[in-house]
């Protein structure tokens, strides 16, 4: 009989694993008081949520634009990977924020990757990762992030109120994402408006837009649905609108484009 199978099967769990590992090995070297008191004396944050806001008000789509190098369901992505041009070009193109994958394991992330993209425009930039530790978000405030994913699927509701709390006492937005009805009752006990519904199951890494036709008419009008994963084309992104989100995150298609400002453009300009 073997036990672990049913474990590795899935993608997140074996994420987790590995992420869990790598925060005692980080909190070892830096004690939580010291990356605390970095956080707590970092530079201003950018308004993230007021970003997406001022797009949709202008009648375009808020994009949140994404930069990472590879990723479990596409393998290497873009190469050569340069952060600062691409936050450039996304910022031309006239997207809202980005979003950096800092995980390295899995998706060849880096926190400097953040830094880099981060110090070459004056968008809002929301820290990817798997956050599960305090240690984690003191940790992007001090490197400048403007807001953290707080993955339902990876957090217990405990784990969940307590990085939010953290996050909004560093004036950070929170990206809280759902896969299904159950995750999206407990992320609208959270504070946060920004709900978004991540279109790709995390465990098994299928990907389908229907998850968002699904889950996007049942979040309340006072939050804000944000679309994630799996979306390439104008017609997607209309269909994502019909559904009722105005806010998009988007990385491998415009990743895998030669002239990602060009294809930035084409999704944000698409209803
Ligand atoms: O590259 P895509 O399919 O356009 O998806 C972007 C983003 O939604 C995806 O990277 C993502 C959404 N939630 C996550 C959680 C962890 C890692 C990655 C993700």
């Amino acid at each position: 009989m073997n036990v672990a199978a049913p474990i590795l099967s899935d993608t997140l769990a074996r994420i987790l694993a590995d992420k869990y590992e790598e925060v005692r090995e980080r909190s070892a070297a830096m004690p939580l008081s010291e990356v605390e008191h970095q956080a707590r004396h970092a530079g201003p944050t950018r308004d993230f949520t007021g970003a997406l806001c001022s797009a949709v008000a202008e009648g375009r789509v808020g994009l949140i634009a994404e930069i990472k190098r590879a990723s479990p369901s596409g393998g290497l992505i873009r190469e050569p990977f340069e952060p600062a041009e691409l936050a450039r070009a996304y910022e031309r193109a006239g997207a809202a924020c980005l979003s950096v994958l800092t995980d390295a394991p899995w998706f060849q992330g880096d926190l400097g990757h953040m830094v880099q993209a981060r110090g070459a425009c004056a968008l809002p930039v929301l820290r990817k990762d798997f956050m599960v530790h305090p240690w984690q978000v003191f940790e992007a405030r001090a490197m400048g992030a403007d807001a953290i994913l707080l993955i339902l699927a990876a957090l217990s509701d405990e784990q969940a109120h307590e990085l939010e709390d953290i996050a909004r006492s560093l004036d950070m937005a929170v990206l809280a994402e759902v896969h299904d009805a159950r995750e999206l009752e407990r992320a609208l006990g959270l504070e946060t408006r920004l709900i978004g519904v991540n279109n790709r199951n995390l465990k098994t890494l299928v990907t389908d837009l229907a998850v968002s036709d699904e889950l996007i008419p049942q979040i309340p009008a006072d939050r804000i649905p944000v679309g994630e994963s799996g979306i390439r084309t104008p017609e997607d992104v209309r269909r994502l609108c019909r559904a009722g989100a105005r806010c998009l995150l988007v990385g491998e298609h415009l990743l895998r484009q030669p002239d990602v400002e060009e294809a930035a453009r084409g999704l944000i300009t698409a209803l």
